[in-house]
């Protein structure tokens, strides 16, 4: 159990999941599609936004692609996680955030066949696309993974 941390993975992972599932229910119940509420100035707004696609709207309407795709992430990121992530903290941390992530974002495709998008940020480049919790979870897990393999761990296991 210690070398896996099952439990508080999964607590991290429900937090993120319900985090990610109540903000989407706000934004969709709470405000009109294309409302926009400034939190920081220009800086970053609460805009409310679907998306049928996947990242800058690619593969656009095409739930059946999205359903296998993530079915076989969610699969292959457990089995990775019970044959790499032993003892590695950090791995099982992206891996978790990961898995949370593409969970938020199959939800929104099962029951609506879009996502809802909300984060709108005048950070990177103007057209930086409207974002949400499940996608910024993807993409921290993606960012923990290369740090695991590339800096810190080559996968090696926690002394
Ligand atoms: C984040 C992955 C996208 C997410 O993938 C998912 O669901 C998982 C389950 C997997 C997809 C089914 C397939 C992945 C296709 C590859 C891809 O997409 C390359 C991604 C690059 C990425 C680095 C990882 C950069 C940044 C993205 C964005 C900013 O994220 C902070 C823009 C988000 C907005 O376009 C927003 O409208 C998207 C909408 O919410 C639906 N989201 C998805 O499809």
């Amino acid at each position: 159990m210690k070398q896996y941390r099952i439990l508080p993975m999964a607590v991290v992972g429900i937090i993120v999941l319900a985090i990610d599932q109540l903000t989407k229910y706000l934004v969709a119940t709470r405000m009109e599609l294309g409302e926009s509420i400034p939190v920081l100035g220009e800086f970053f707004k609460i805009t409310s936004h679907r998306n049928s696609g996947a990242a800058w709207g690619m593969f656009e309407g095409r739930m059946m692609f999205f359903y296998i795709i993530t079915v076989f992430v969610v699969i292959f990121l457990a089995y990775f996680y019970k044959t790499e992530a032993k003892n590695n903290l950090l791995m099982q941390l992206g891996i978790t955030l990961l898995i949370s992530g593409a969970l938020g974002n199959f939800i929104d495709r099962l029951l609506f066949q879009e996502v809802v998008d909300f984060a709108d940020v005048l950070l990177i480049t103007y057209d930086f696309p409207i974002f949400n919790v499940a996608d910024s979870a993807l993409t921290v897990g993606v960012i923990i993974m290369l740090i695991e393999v590339f800096i810190t761990g080559r996968g090696k296991e926690e002394k």
